[in-house]
């Protein structure tokens, strides 16, 4: 019987981690701890969490469940710190971490001969927006959610790990540690990698057209919306990963010399049946299903706290027919202004909310 549960990174992941957990059973008590102290409080304050710890390593003798939730670097330092400290007897450890292999290395290196259970895992759903303000309970809903488990795991311990997080809704899979790495190299690193190239490429053209950024709309935006991710969090998984990634590089260069070359030589037929095949395959992946993508359009509000302030709020919109898809209140802040969090189903929205709020009211604005 897991009773408590100790979150170590209390960011999107382990924010939305701590919120499922807690609308599963909310008498499970769950203690957290993070670097930066006003994520441990918004967590506290948002009812993820129970209870702030005030260092990395308190007391967790009676902990029977720990989740690493920090960026891939940082889980491979803490496991390698645990292997001092006191634990109980069975204690579960698991991580959340983008990359496996190294993560699952270590874990081998540091708690071998030890009774602690190590699971690697990977929910493979996300952002490209990080910290507690964007942690939902319902983030990995429908989303697969990687097992990578070490040698002395049990099928009881499994079942203890993936009841636990019954209400992320999540599909669980178990994997080796190296097709995970290849597999996410492929459909999630390497993308990243793609994203955040081609909008260097469109910076480097900026001087020369000075209207770029403005046109870039539409596609553009689509295909580049990852490169809006947390850098020091990317840093880190390509630096994790790097075999699977250098092959990618090759396959990749080639590929594109390959297509260069049915430009310059004017093969249509070639290029037809480049896109069309690429057209057949994207075709057939999975469609997405409801909540296994969070809504990405919030806006977020600085509202004195008074009541009948939502109903204020969503007046103006509906005054202009703008449709929300949900409304929250934060209380971030101890002074009188809270914050009211809108979301929308599409950027135009979010954008016409702005302009109405400002039409209607004196009250900020703004996006994270
Ligand atoms: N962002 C995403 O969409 C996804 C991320 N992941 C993985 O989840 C992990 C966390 O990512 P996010 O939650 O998105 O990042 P985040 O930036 O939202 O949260 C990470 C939190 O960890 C804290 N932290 C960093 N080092 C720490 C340390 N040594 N001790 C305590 N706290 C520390 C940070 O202050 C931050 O609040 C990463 O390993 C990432 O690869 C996995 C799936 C999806
Ligand atoms: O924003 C997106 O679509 C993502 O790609 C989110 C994401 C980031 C890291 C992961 O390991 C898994 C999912």
């Amino acid at each position: 019987m897991v009773k408590n549960i100790y979150i170590i990174g209390l960011g999107l992941i382990g924010g939305s981690l701590a919120l499922s957990i807690k609308r599963k059973d909310p008498t499970i008590h769950i203690m957290g701890y993070d670097l930066n102290g006003d994520q441990a409080s918004l967590a506290k304050k948002l009812g993820a969490i129970d209870e702030i710890s005030p260092t990395l390593f308190p007391n967790l003798s009676a902990v029977d469940m720990i989740f690493i939730s920090t960026p891939v670097q940082q889980t491979i330092n803490i496991i390698e710190q645990l292997q001092s400290i006191e634990l109980k007897q069975g204690v579960i450890i698991t991580d959340v971490g983008s990359t496996k292999v190294k993560i699952v290395e270590s874990a081998k290196k540091y708690l071998n001969g030890t009774t602690i259970k190590f699971i690697g895992g990977h929910p493979m759903a996300g952002s490209h927006k990080s910290g507690i303000l964007a942690a939902k309970s319902q983030l990995f809903e429908n989303a697969f959610y990687i097992l990578t488990p070490s040698e002395n795991v049990t099928a009881q311990d499994l079942t203890c790990l993936t009841n636990v997080l019954e209400e992320t809704r999540a599909n669980f899979v178990e994997m080796s540690p190296e097709e995970h790495d290849k597999v996410t190299g492929i459909i999630s690193h390497f993308p990243h990698i793609v994203a955040a190239s081609l909008v260097s490429q469109a910076e480097k053209h900026e001087d020369q057209f000075p209207l770029l950024k403005r046109l870039a709309a539409g596609g553009f935006r689509d295909v580049t919306r990852i490169a809006s991710s947390n850098p020091a969090m990317w840093r880190d998984i390509l630096l994790h990963n790097k075999g699977p990634l250098l092959h990618l590089f090759d396959e990749w260069i080639a590929e594109m010399e390959r297509i260069k070359s049915f430009v310059a030589n004017s093969e249509s037929d070639n290029l037809y049946s480049y896109f069309d095949q690429a057209k057949q395959f994207r075709d057939e992946l999975p469609k997405k299903q409801r909540g296994a993508i969070p809504s990405f359009y919030d806006l977020f509000v600085d509202v004195p706290d008074y009541p009948g302030i939502i109903s204020e709020i969503t007046g103006y919109l509906a005054k202009e027919e703008i449709s929300l898809t949900n409304i929250r209140i934060i209380e971030t802040r101890e002074e009188i202004y809270g914050v009211l969090r809108l979301s929308f189903q599409t950027d135009h929205d979010r954008e016409l909310a702005i302009d109405c709020i400002r039409k209607y009211s004196n009250y900020e604005t703004f996006i994270i």
